[in-house]
């Protein structure tokens, strides 16, 4: 954790004080170090890449979201024309509890098998990967099974989250070790030279956590927020609805504590995104945003920092009912619309060329002048 470790001595010994006055539960520390320390976007940068991008040969803001990149990508980086690095999806792999409720339209086996499927290189996720020229980085970080492979980041919290229908999913003390996972990966991987990162998740069952989500921080009713997943039909829908609606009742999870809220009906794979997310925030690094589960992750990564919303994009909109909403709660616009509703990553990995294209666009056009092309506001 030496590397999130930003704040002074004094200054920690002064919050310490403040929590301790407060019953404040001064484990929290580690995570507020990386909270407080996200910056807002440099806007001079972001001034100065719109200057620029209103010099190039296109009548202004014709790249329409192109542009809005760019401009975000100055900011998160304080360059105009920045370098991002290597590319990676992180893929954070976690088993849900709930899914003895039968929530689901697969067995939870599935996860265990998607995460060797992931290792082996042939899923959607890393065709996408191979496509984009981007790295695979898949985390066990609560699979209910034992795994073992030389590329596997195995970060086991525990061995998947207990059922939210009948208590909390975990400890708040889980959820933040789960939490400092994210961080503490994205950390390693900048030391790598990685400097572009995208959300992904495994988990059967974890629409059901990321719905639960988005009625208590969105304040959505249970049917909008809840939707059909790996693809369940009606009767199992109103079920999961009801799981739903006695998660909340069971755990009272409070809108105003998303760490609880995390706890109590979240997932570790959720954790870890939120990590993830926080962690890119506080080495000004973007972070591509992809579907449901890993927006609701967002969600309560905003929550905990509100800051850290400047540094996230989103990919693309999910088929999954809910995505929407979630997205409007950050105050996020997906880049594609492509009807996926898959996970993994697949949709924000998508997304890298778009993000690099807004770069290249801002480094290797011509200006009016270098061109000698009118710039329209001459006299004709
Ligand atoms: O990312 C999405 O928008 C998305 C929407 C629906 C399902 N998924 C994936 O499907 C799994 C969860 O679905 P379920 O029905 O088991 O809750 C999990 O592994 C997710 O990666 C993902
Ligand atoms: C096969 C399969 C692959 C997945 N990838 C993400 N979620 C998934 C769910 C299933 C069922």
């Amino acid at each position: 954790m030496g590397r999130v470790r930003i704040f002074c001595r004094t200054r920690i010994a002064v919050y310490r004080k403040y929590c301790l006055g407060r019953g404040i539960d001064v484990k929290n520390l580690s995570l507020v170090e990386v909270i407080n320390g996200i910056k807002p976007l440099d806007e001079r940068k972001v001034e100065e890449a719109a200057q620029h991008l209103d010099q190039l040969t296109k009548p202004p803001g014709s790249l329409g979201r192109l542009e809005e990149v760019a401009k975000q990508l100055a900011g998160i980086r304080g360059e105009v024309k920045p370098e991002l690095g290597r590319k990676a999806v992180i893929v954070m792999a976690g088993d849900h509890g709930v899914c003895e409720e039968g929530v689901s339209a697969f067995p939870a086996e599935v996860t265990p098998q998607m995460v060797l499927n992931f290792l082996h290189g042939g899923a959607a996720v890393n065709v996408l990967s191979r496509h984009t020229g981007a790295d695979v980085v898949c985390v066990d970080i609560g699979v209910n099974a034992e795994l073992e492979h030389q590329s596997l980041y195995s970060r086991k919290v525990r061995y998947g989250t207990a059922n939210m229908a009948k208590g909390p999913a975990m400890t708040r003390e889980e959820a933040e070790r789960a939490v400092m996972v994210g961080v503490e990966l994205v950390a390693e991987l900048v030391g790598q030279g990685y400097g572009l990162f995208a959300t992904g998740e495994m988990g059967i069952g974890n629409t059901t956590a990321s719905a639960a989500i988005l009625a208590v921080l969105g304040g959505a009713d249970v049917v909008s927020a809840a939707g059909r997943g790996t693809g369940i039909d009606d009767a199992r829908l109103q079920h999961k609805q009801a799981v739903i609606r006695r998660a909340l009742e069971v755990n009272e999870p409070d809108a105003a504590d998303p760490l609880g809220v995390l706890a109590k009906v979240g997932g570790l794979e959720i954790a870890g995104l939120v990590g993830v997310i926080l962690g890119a925030a506080h080495h000004r690094c973007p972070v591509v945003i992809d579907g449901f589960i890993s927006s609701a992750a967002a969600l309560i990564a905003a929550r905990l920092a509100p800051l850290s919303t400047a540094y996230m994009i989103a990919s693309h909109l999910s088929q999954e009912q809910g995505h929407a909403r979630l997205l409007e709660e950050i105050g996020l616009v997906p880049m594609l619309r492509m009807d996926m509703r898959l996970g993994e990553g697949t949709g924000a990995v998508l997304a890298f060329p778009l993000i690099e294209a807004a770069v290249k666009l801002v480094k290797e056009m011509a200006t009016f002048a270098d061109a000698g092309v009118s710039t329209g506001t001459e006299e004709h």
